[in-house]
């Protein structure tokens, strides 16, 4: 399934970047099709296509998380583990919407921080894998790769990798963008929203009651705003907020074919969305990933895995910010509850003792993938709070800022992580399980988290590790 293509350039000759010079490395991965031209005149329909955003406004994320990478803000992005063209509707937007936005509110108000919020939403498609067949009683066939690849049905049609998938991905994630932007702009993300949001949403929360203190405190603050003539009318930053988008730079053609050249400064943006990063498994300094994003100016992220050594890590940061600028580079930290407190304090003090700017934010999730008995995939609520609580841990020893997370997540009703405070069983799992690939946090334990979350940040800010 997998293409390797030869790697033709050392990483120590510099050659003018362009959008196709990752087809010059090896790019782990990437589907074969089954037919070039089929995929070139995709591309081309794609690369004619409007650009999903805009130049400017992936420029003013970087400022937004050049404000985080100097400890003046916190990064919140989740969504999907990989988002579907068949559940593909309003409602679901919105649910992510919500819950992004109300956790948000709760990291805000505790951490007195500005949250930048971005979400994997409108466009991630495409999962990298750890094996290219899986096999269902005897019967092998290609893993799925995520909707913009192939099909996740269970039949060898399904999961031959079809071009044509790079379209529906484009317009379904032009038209979650369009509703991502209204939802952002059109009143749902009015602070006076608050209440509403939670009676019919957390009604059977056991966090209801936290929750409601804090939307009454922060009702008080408002009411307070609107004696003093500040309102949703007269102020923007209550009534509307921003939403960026981000998703894993995976299916490499797919990307080249929505890069343009900005008319504003010339240079090179990936307009698939505003923010992307470099996944685990595609990271190597020499390979095609890391190519294409050293040559785009959005901002990125690259994942950091319990292998990554200072070395690596120093040499990676040097290729994707060679000048060194905040906000360009965020570091996602996914090691696992077991390991992180080991590996991160060593990465930490090399980025600080080369005096690298980067964000530092946390992925609880990938490190602490587990098999229940079962046989379904998932993760544990207290293992994904103990990799966070040891992440701010350590930064807090370090000096440095915890600046961000990074969760996959989701507004539904799901039962797809064990724990939380409805102490999801193992049993559990099969009631409502309906994740793409990997398992995700659902709404109430969101939430919870976000209280957990907001602890951590009010001790930052009085000062106790
Ligand atoms: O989301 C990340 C990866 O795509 C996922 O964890 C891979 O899962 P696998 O190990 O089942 O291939
Ligand atoms: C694949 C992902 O993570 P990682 O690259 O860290 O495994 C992901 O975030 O979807």
């Amino acid at each position: 399934m997998e293409v390797e293509v030869e790697a033709t350039v050392s990483e120590s000759v510099v050659e003018p970047w362009d959008p196709a010079s990752w087809r010059e490395r090896t790019a782990h991965q990437q589907p074969k099709y089954r037919s070039a031209s089929d995929v070139q005149a995709v591309e081309q329909q794609l690369s004619s296509n409007p650009p999903l955003v805009f130049a400017e406004e992936a420029r003013e994320l970087r400022r937004q998380l050049a404000e985080v990478a100097e400890g003046k803000a916190f990064l919140l992005q989740g969504g999907d583990c990989a988002e579907s063209f068949t559940d593909f509707n309003a409602n679901r937007i919105r649910d992510t919407f919500k819950v992004l936005l109300q956790m948000a509110v709760v990291l805000t108000f505790a951490g007195n921080l500005p949250v930048v919020k971005v979400a994997r939403m409108a466009g991630q498609y495409a999962k990298p894998r750890s094996a290219d067949t899986e096999t269902i009683q005897g019967v092998e066939l290609p893993s799925y790769r995520g909707d913009i690849i192939n099909g996740i049905d269970f039949t060898a049609d399904a999961r031959v990798p079809d071009p044509q998938r790079m379209l529906t991905a484009y317009n379904q994630s032009a038209a979650t963008l369009n509703l991502l932007r209204a939802f952002a702009q059109g009143g749902l993300a009015d602070l006076h929203q608050v209440h509403a949001w939670n009676l019919s949403y957390l009604e059977n929360n056991p966090q209801r009651d936290r929750y409601l203190q804090l939307a009454e405190r922060l009702q008080d603050a408002l009411e307070f705003m609107a004696v003093c003539g500040v309102n949703s009318s007269n102020t923007p930053a209550i009534r509307e907020t921003t939403l960026y988008t981000s998703h894993e730079a995976l299916l490499l053609n797919y990307e080249q074919a929505l890069t343009r050249t900005d008319s504003l400064t010339g240079k090179w943006y990936d307009c698939s969305a505003h923010m992307l990063w470099i996944g685990e498994r595609t990271r190597q300094l020499d390979a095609a990933h890391v190519e294409f994003l050293a040559g785009v100016w959005n901002p990125i992220g690259v994942k950091v895995g319990p292998n990554m050594d200072t070395d690596e890590l120093i040499r990676l940061i040097d290729r994707l910010n060679p000048n060194n600028e905040p906000g360009r580079l965020t570091l996602i930290t996914r090691m696992g509850a077991n390991t992180l407190a080991d590996k991160l304090p060593a990465l930490v003090r090399a980025v600080e003792r080369e005096g690298r700017s980067v964000v530092w934010s946390t992925d609880p999730m990938h490190g602490n993938t587990e098999k229940a008995s079962s046989g379904y995939k998932t993760r544990n609520f207290d293992n994904i709070l103990r990799e966070i609580r040891d992440f701010f841990a350590v930064h807090r020893a370090e000096g440095t800022h915890p600046g961000g997370i990074h969760l996959e997540m989701t507004g539904q009703h799901v039962t797809e992580c064990t724990g939380g405070a409805w102490k999801i069983s193992e049993a559990d799992l099969a009631s409502c399980y309906q994740t793409q690939c990997d398992p995700r946090l659902n709404a109430d334990q969101v939430l919870e988290l976000a209280f957990c979350i907001s602890e951590l940040l009010r001790d930052g800010r009085n000062g106790k590790t």
